[in-house]
């Protein structure tokens, strides 16, 4: 970074390269113990994550526990059986066979939470949108997940539970919202194309169609923006 604050061409590709080669991993996390200073380093990032009003309003509460992450694996089994039953026959079989946690083989495990009243009952920028706290936490999230990639640590999101059994497990009392349950670890590799795109259960959408000019839908296919060359970094 210069005196002006502008990266260099090689940093400014390696922070694309760590949005572009993030994954969200479910399984294959090793054994190996996160270092707590790279702990440390992955909350400190998430912690620096923009707020509305300067909130910060989120907590994290690492999970090391096997006992906890196992009622945890219990509270997530209970969740995902009655989420497959909401799919037709067809796509409840496909679902069956995806891998949508590894909340017991993740050595470490961080639940992100919002305290909804830290700032006050007024706060700048929440006034007329009141969801903002949680989309900073959500902001939170990102950036752990993103930090944890430059470290070589995998990170998967696990939203197949019910907010009350994070509540009840973890202790979270009930002015606070359990806003994400993540899984962290090293893994052997990194997937190249997500995993739910390479089980052929979605793909990633065309970017122009969903990109618009001053108002909604109205495209203007004539536009350089996408035709540019693109970073030399593998996009899947
Ligand atoms: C809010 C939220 C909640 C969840 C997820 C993500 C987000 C943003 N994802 C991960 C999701 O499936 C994944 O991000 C997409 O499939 C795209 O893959 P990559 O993240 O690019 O690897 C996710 N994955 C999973 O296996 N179990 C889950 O419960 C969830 N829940």
């Amino acid at each position: 970074m210069d005196a002006h604050g502008a990266f260099s061409d090689e940093e400014r590709a390696a922070v694309y390269d760590c949005i572009f080669n993030r994954r969200d991993v479910r399984c294959e996390f090793l054994p190996r113990p996160i270092p707590p200073e790279v702990i440390g380093r992955i909350l400190r990032a998430a912690h620096h994550a923009p707020s509305v009003g300067f909130m910060q309003p989120w907590d994290f509460i690492v999970v090391n526990n096997p006992s906890i992450k196992s009622a945890l694996h219990e509270a997530f089994t209970e969740a995902n059986i009655e989420a497959e039953r909401r799919f037709d026959p067809v796509r409840a079989r496909a679902y069956r066979n995806l891998k949508l946690e590894g909340i017991r083989e993740a050595p470490t495990g961080v639940c992100v939470t919002c305290d909804r009243n830290r700032a006050g009952p007024v706060v700048l920028g929440r006034t007329h949108q009141p969801d903002m706290d949680l989309y900073s936490t959500v902001c939170a999230v990102q950036n752990l997940w993103l930090a944890a990639r430059a470290e070589s640590v995998g990170v998967g999101w696990v939203s197949i539970i019910k907010p009350e059994r994070l509540r009840s497990i973890l202790g979270i009392p009930k002015e606070i919202v359990p806003v994400a349950y993540l899984c962290l670890g090293y893994v052997a590799t990194f997937h190249q194309e997500p995993d739910l795109q390479a089980a052929g259960w979605a793909k990633r959408a065309e970017l122009p169609a969903l990109v618009s000019f001053d108002r909604w839908g109205a495209r203007d296919e004539t536009h350089s923006m996408f035709s540019a060359p693109q970073a030399k970094v593998h996009q899947p």
